[in-house]
């Protein structure tokens, strides 16, 4: 099913508008024509129909076109060349580093096909910037919203554009500038079990520990707390709530890796063991859930907008995102859209947290001369204190540090479109389509890995290097492509989509970018300044050195390194980031009962 399309020399549009109509090749059956004249295969309009979802019948027609692309010698109206090879990658769990390699042999957009479903992958910022901010009413969530339906039904990242439009407005104003500011004591309280705990495992473990994980837990901790007060105390505790989490998250990765949804075959959540523990899984939570909206909805207090934005967080006993959505006048309490916010705040803003605090601290470690930057600005911006949203300002290198992570390690690596009204894209830079046309149904990969790895748009890209977006950097070979000038993001929190043309989407961008951004940016930048300032890190030996080959330190410069990588929704280390840890002496060896004296309680 997942084999790769056979071998097709690489065509385009316009080279094949200059030659004659190719004939009909012999390679279609002789019923093919007929077939497509059936009505329940009659595609909608292609541009007439803006808000009207795609149906079978246009996705048939997006089947159509590449089959006869393929096999039939016709052009077809992407233009897009067939990306030809083994996709062993997928397989591998690495798919957006073959879709590199696709990049560099074919440009943006090119065209993959896995059975029946096919793909237009897009790697240029010129082109991102086209779907996602100019016309991004033409596209939506496709094959992503199908995957995540079941678990966060309606909520804003699956949401169509109708549903999306009115959440949104509801949603964001929650996050206004006191609460990200009431945030900030937040982030510090969530980092406090990580300290005992990390204390216990020095003290009295050797100091060996698996630091992904850790991560996992201070940012389930932390999503919890903030987007519904519920204390999930995943850094100390297992408990059937935490596994039912993390069975939601995986089971939301299996599902975006998994080309034919079983799932929705009859029987199969009765039947297939995997699906049955997903739903028991997902019906505890929903449960918990729905009591934490209950329990909102009978302490309501409800209150004008700007009343909400004002509150003094510093006596607000519940500062959650669920009492600021139930509180506001005329919100919508319909418990199931409620429920839909909260379960897609919880898996879009624990995960992605959690792998660039990994991938930092990745990075860090193996480059030291950073790290002592970093801390040095940690001793200097905080001594002992929490940090408070102007030490974050203060924190320049290390906000850049999480910046280059998401450069090197984007969250999710690829965006996800279908495209609901027919668009002819611009011209990419890498010459291989003029003026394709995306027709209606067509499932599109948005590249941010491809775009944020490409030497076309960043010097030395396999290179970490935080003060890279304090340089301009400009290619005059990019033609109409702005370059990265640091003057745009100045005085904001992170560099922008903005700052460098679009090649540089670490939150997306257009109407349907992160909520969240920044938030995560800075509870990143809190807990990375917090745990550095306590302790040292050296990478632990892998743990199977037979199958990975060596250890940590035998590879300190290689771009692949043991510890691997693997993505899903995210990209994940292939075992765990394992780590010996040491306290620090010196200004970061505070005891975790000093530093956390002003936390919130
Ligand atoms: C470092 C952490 C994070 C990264 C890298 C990240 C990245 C992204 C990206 C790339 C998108 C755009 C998806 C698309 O266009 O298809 C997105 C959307 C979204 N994110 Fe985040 N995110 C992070 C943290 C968070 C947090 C903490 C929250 C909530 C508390 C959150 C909530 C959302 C929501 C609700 C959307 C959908 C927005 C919409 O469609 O209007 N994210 N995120």
């Amino acid at each position: 099913f997942l084999a790769p399309a056979p071998a097709v020399p690489i065509r385009t549009l316009s080279r094949l508008r200059a030659g004659p109509e190719p004939a009909p090749a012999a390679g279609l059956p002789w019923w093919w024509d007929a077939v497509w004249k059936l009505p329940a295969l009659k595609p909608g309009p292609p541009s007439s129909t803006a808000g009207t979802p795609v149906t079978f019948a246009d996705s048939a027609n997006v089947f159509k076109t590449n089959i006869e692309q393929l096999y039939g010698g016709f052009p077809s109206l992407d233009g897009a060349p067939m990306a030809e090879g083994a996709l062993d990658d997928l397989a591998e769990g690495t798919m957006f580093v073959g879709l590199q390699r696709y990049f560099t042999e074919n440009g943006s957009p090119y065209k993959l096909c896995f059975g029946p479903k096919s793909f237009l992958v897009i790697s240029d910022p010129t082109q991102m910037k086209h779907i996602l901010k100019d016309n991004n009413e033409k596209y939506d969530k496709g094959v992503l919203a199908e995957i995540l339906e079941p678990i966060m039904g309606n909520g804003l990242i699956p949401a169509d554009p109708v549903t999306w439009a009115v959440r949104k407005r509801a949603i964001a104003p929650g996050f206004h500038k006191k609460w990200l500011n009431h945030m900030v004591g937040l982030f510090a309280y969530c980092n406090k079990p990580l300290f005992r705990s990390l204390d216990g495992i020095v003290e009295g473990g050797g100091g060996r520990v698996n630091m992904e994980e850790k991560f996992n837990s201070v940012a389930l901790d932390i999503i919890g707390k903030s987007v519904f007060n519920y204390e999930f105390d995943s850094v100390t505790k297992e408990s059937p709530v935490i596994k039912a989490v993390y069975s939601a998250l995986v089971e939301a990765e299996h599902r975006s890796m998994t080309p034919a949804p079983y799932w929705d075959i009859p029987l199969a959540n009765q039947v297939v063991p995997r699906l049955r523990k997903f739903n028991a899984d997902l019906a505890l939570l929903d449960n918990v859930l729905d009591e934490l909206i209950d329990k909102a909805k009978t302490t309501r207090q409800v209150d004008d907008l700007e009343e909400l934005e004002n509150r003094d967080y510093a006596n607000v006993k519940d500062p959650s995102l669920l009492r600021f959505l139930v509180d506001m006048r005329d919100a919508d309490l319909d418990a199931k859209q409620l429920r839909d916010d909260l379960m897609t705040m919880l898996i879009a803003g624990h995960e992605t947290t959690a792998q660039v605090l990994t991938w930092a601290l990745f990075e860090l470690t193996r480059n030291p001369e950073q790290l002592a930057k970093v801390q040095a600005e940690i001793d200097e911006v905080l001594g002992d204190r929490d940090p408070t949203m102007e030490d974050l300002m203060s924190l320049e290198y290390t906000r850049l540090v999480i910046a280059e992570t998401l450069r090197m390690y984007p969250e999710p690596p690829l965006l996800i479109r279908r495209c609901r009204t027919e668009d002819v894209l611009p011209r990419g830079h890498v010459d291989n389509v003029e003026n394709g046309t995306v027709i209606r149904g067509m499932d599109l990969f948005l590249s941010v890995y491809n775009l944020h790895r490409s030497p076309l748009y960043w010097e030395h890209p396999d290179t970490f290097d935080p003060s890279r977006f304090t340089r301009r950097f400009e290619n005059k070979d990019v033609e109409g492509w702005k370059g990265f000038d640091p003057a745009v993001w100045a005085g904001r929190l992170y560099p922008n989509e903005a700052a460098a043309d679009y090649a540089f989407l670490p939150f997306g961008g257009g109407a349907r970018r992160c909520i969240g951004d920044q938030f995560a940016f800075m509870e990143a930048t809190v807990t990375l300044a917090m745990v550095l300032r306590r302790y040292e890190f050296d990478f632990a030996g892998v743990e199977t050195p037979g199958e990975e080959g060596g250890t940590y330190a035998e590879h300190p410069a290689s771009l692949v390194h043991p510890v691997g990588m693997r993505t899903g929704a995210t990209i994940h280390t292939r075992k765990g980031l394992h780590m010996t840890a040491r306290k620090r002496v010196g200004t970061g060896a505070a005891t975790v009962e000093a530093v956390s004296a002003g936390a919130v309680a």
